[in-house]
């Protein structure tokens, strides 16, 4: 990753948190982008700007992370609401539809952004796109023991899927529910992320795809004017 990008995401992330008021429950999201929020969210919460926030994470790096940074944190099952979420993703269209996936944590991503009643997208510029999945693929989460068959729906669906595969590792990305990835891509890009979502989700064995769609209320975005960065909240069209 850049320079250029870092200073983009350190710049969006700070922006976000900006948004968390004292007293409220927050969706914590996964990737680098949402782990510079939580960072910025940990340093406010010691310097004593915010008090009395509740943390849902979703994901294992962010449990690690909000724990060393001594963010209160509960589960899913043991909140009433979600005040507020924040995540990364990494594709975003103009109608604020998203690919999300990149670091295989879609599952509960999906989860914590649906429950909370503000869902908010941080991103860098080279995230915005104008058809997903041109560039980045379709994560999808699938049982282990089906991802054969999964791979076989998806061609059938016009999707070429690859196993994702581990990095100083053996064999293939094992989830944080102990599932596999499928990355698809559709060729000529996605253009009904609505109906492809619910029809990839529909296959017996998947446990959840990367698209998000009619969910998210917020795109901040991270770039560089000048030499300087800046965030844009970005206009939906
Ligand atoms: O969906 C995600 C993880 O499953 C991330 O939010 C997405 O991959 C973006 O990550 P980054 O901020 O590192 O670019």
């Amino acid at each position: 990753m850049s320079d250029l990008q870092d200073r983009m995401k350190q710049a969006v992330a700070e922006a976000a948190t900006e948004q968390i008021r004292s007293g409220m429950v927050v969706g914590l999201g996964s990737g680098s982008t949402a782990a510079l929020m939580i960072q910025a969210l940990g340093a406010k919460l010691k310097r004593g700007e915010l008090t009395d926030i509740t943390g849902v994470t979703t994901s294992f790096q962010g449990e690690v992370l909000a724990a060393e940074l001594g963010i209160p944190l509960k589960s899913l099952n043991a909140i009433e609401r979600i005040d507020l979420a924040i995540d990364g993703a990494d594709e975003v269209d103009p109608a604020f539809q998203l690919i999300k996936g990149g670091g295989a944590c879609h599952v509960q991503e999906k989860l914590v952004a649906r429950r909370a009643e503000r869902f908010v997208v941080v991103v860098d510029a080279t995230k915005l796109v104008d058809t997903l999945n041109l560039g980045f693929l379709l994560p999808v989460e699938v049982l282990p023991g089906a991802w054969r068959q999964v791979q076989a729906e998806l061609q059938a669906l016009g999707g070429e899927a690859q196993l994702r595969m581990a990095v100083r590792k053996a064999g293939p990305v094992v989830t944080d529910q102990g599932n596999l990835v499928l990355d698809v891509r559709f060729a000529g890009g996605i253009t009904d992320p609505a109906g492809l979502e619910q029809e990839i989700n529909n296959l017996p064995g998947v446990l959840e795809n990367g698209l998000f769609v009619g969910i998210t209320d917020q795109v901040l975005v991270g770039e560089i004017a000048g030499d300087q960065p800046r965030v844009r909240d970005l206009e939906k069209r």
